[in-house]
């Protein structure tokens, strides 16, 4: 006969110990998930289907060897290589869900006709916490980033004639310093949009000085190089678990969120001391002011300083390989330049300088633009949309998808802005005046240029008409040509959007005395320039 002893105390105590720590170790686990593994833990294998991507390891999944090509200048390429899996690609990256969008429709379908489930932002410890000190309205929660896009709302970026108004004597400050200094061309094509958004914000012109402009600069590229760029981003739980003395992480980005802070707080120092003795009840900062009343002034702060930030600094790097494309296709060029001959004058006599005005008889000049957005994407990694709730997808290829509430979906930029066109690599605008969905400056410029659903780009009118009249003008009186020593050849790959100096060296030269004195003739409508550059080339 069996004879079962029942367990003493000891052993019963011993029991609960261990399964109860093995009740934390796998609730734990649990937690460290990414919400497609957790998601089929709780409601079975199966529950939850996502695209294909690569094999990854335990726990942190593919999260090594992007942090290692984040960190490391390589995101890009890793980013492309892992477009291989399709339209879309899942990655595990340790508890998030990443599904990166690999072309035009996987974008279309997820960030802009689901908008009203897929617009949610991560919480990002570092980017958005130490770097931004949780005020970025760009990387903030839904709930707090609607009260600032409302704010930014008022300002109808772009579509006014007061705007316009801007633009155009912007341009001619643009000119103008091309005549003077131009080897600082990428000086001058930093301050033109800048003195866009500083007039369209206070009313008043830009007067600040290069230094001033490069700190800004820096301020908008070291935030852009801690999104998705540290370990505790993808495991935000370890800013709770780890006690504070104890967080390595937090010394280095709290730095980088201190200069920030002092960089802006100058600027914002000068932009509400310009607006403290007029009546100028227009003004965005006075406008951002009045919204965020009995909130910490901060707020109005963040939010101002990020309007000039983006609004300045995306059209740089547009306009930086605009003047790529312009020295390595020069055919290209001359073809723009044909057109602007025809409706603007050549020769010695009857020029005038092109104008918004233009813009329907100049479908080649659009198509260029589209092209450099295309060609050398500006924003190559744009910050993660969240799902808000479940979400079943019907695919081509007769799956159905089902994506768990917390994915993050990427757009893989150059990915987009390479599947589905003929010969990617190459710029060639005439491929978007083949397009039956028309050839004006708006026209197939969604999804990948200015992002779609609800946190598209709020200042897209502005840099369009911006671009184009920036564009049209330069290419109308200067010429453009390769710097290189000889023999050299450009290498139309590097852009070196973040240097603070020449990034690629380019020899600027007015077309013609006409054309010099075309501008001069304007020259005293520039008044939204600022500082004299030609100091800066004696120095
Ligand atoms: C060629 C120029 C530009 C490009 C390529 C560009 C691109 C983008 C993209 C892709 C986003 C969306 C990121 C996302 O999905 O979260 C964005 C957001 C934004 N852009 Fe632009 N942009 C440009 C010019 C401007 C200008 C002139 C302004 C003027 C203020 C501006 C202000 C903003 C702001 C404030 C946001 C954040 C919107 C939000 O989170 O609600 N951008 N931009």
């Amino acid at each position: 006969m069996l004879y079962f002893e029942p367990p003493g105390h000891g052993a019963l105590a011993a029991g609960i110990l261990v399964s109860s720590c093995l009740c934390l170790v796998v609730a734990a686990y649990i937690q460290f998930l990414p919400p497609h593994k957790r998601g089929n833990i709780f409601f079975g294998r199966g529950r939850y289907n996502l695209p294909p991507g690569p094999a990854d390891q335990p726990l942190v999944g593919s999260l090594l060897p992007w942090l290692r090509a984040r960190n490391g200048g390589q995101w890009v390429p890793w980013l492309v290589e892992q477009a291989r899996y399709g339209d879309m690609t899942t990655l595990h990256m340790g508890t998030k869900t990443w599904v990166l969008l690999n072309n035009s429709r996987a974008v279309n379908e997820i960030i802009s006709r689901r908008a009203a489930i897929v617009h949610e932002r991560p919480y990002m410890p570092i980017a958005g916490g130490l770097v931004s000190q949780n005020r970025r309205f760009f990387l903030l929660k839904t709930a707090d980033w609607r009260v600032g896009r409302r704010l930014v709302g008022h300002l109808q970026l772009g579509a006014t004639k007061d705007h316009e108004q801007i633009i155009d004597e912007a341009s001619l400050g643009l000119l103008c310093a091309f005549l003077d200094s131009s080897k600082l061309w990428y000086r001058h094509i930093y301050r033109y949009p800048m003195a866009i958004m500083h007039k369209v914000i206070t009313g008043r012109p830009l007067l600040k000085t290069t230094a001033e402009l490069q700190d800004l600069q820096r301020v908008t590229s070291t935030f852009l190089t801690s999104i998705n760029s540290h370990l505790v981003d993808f495991f935000p739980q370890l800013e709770r678990i780890v006690p504070r003395p104890l967080q390595f992480w937090r010394r280095r980005w709290e730095e980088m969120g201190r200069f920030h802070y002092r960089v802006m707080s100058r600027w914002w120092d000068g932009l509400t001391s310009l607006i403290a003795d007029d009546e100028n009840e227009a003004s965005f900062v006075r406008h951002a002011l009045h919204g965020y009343a009995g909130t910490a002034e901060e707020r109005a702060m963040y939010l101002t300083m990020l309007l000039m930030s983006a609004g300045a600094d995306n059209p740089r790097m547009t306009m930086n390989a605009w003047v790529m494309a312009c020295i390595s296709y020069p055919e290209v060029m001359q073809r723009v330049r044909g057109d602007l001959d025809r409706l603007c004058g050549s020769g010695d006599g009857g020029l005038r300088l092109p104008s918004l005005d233009d813009l329907p008889q100049m479908s080649y000049l659009c198509a260029v633009i589209k092209e450099v957005l295309r060609w050398r994407p500006t924003v190559p990694l744009m910050p993660q949309r969240v799902l808000v709730e479940d979400m079943d997808l019907e695919w081509d290829d007769g799956k159905i998808y089902r994506f768990p509430a917390g994915t993050e979906f990427l757009v893989n930029s150059i990915p987009v802005c390479t599947n589905g066109y003929d010969r990617p690599d190459e710029f060639r605008p005439e491929r978007w005046l083949d397009r039956e969905s028309g050839h004006g400056m708006e026209q197939d410029l969604w999804q990948f240029a200015f992002s779609g659903g609800k946190r598209y780009c709020v200042g897209y009118k502005l840099a369009q008409k911006e671009l184009f009249v920036a564009f049209a003008r330069l290419l109308y009186c200067f010429d453009f040509s390769f710097a290189g020593g000889d023999g050299e050849k450009v290498d139309d790959t590097k852009l070196n959007a973040f240097e603070p100096g020449e990034p690629f060296p380019v020899k600027v030269s007015v077309r013609s005395r006409a054309h010099e004195k075309l501008i001069r003739n304007r020259a005293g409508e520039c008044r939204n320039w600022g500082p004299d550059e030609k100091e800066d080339v004696i120095r």
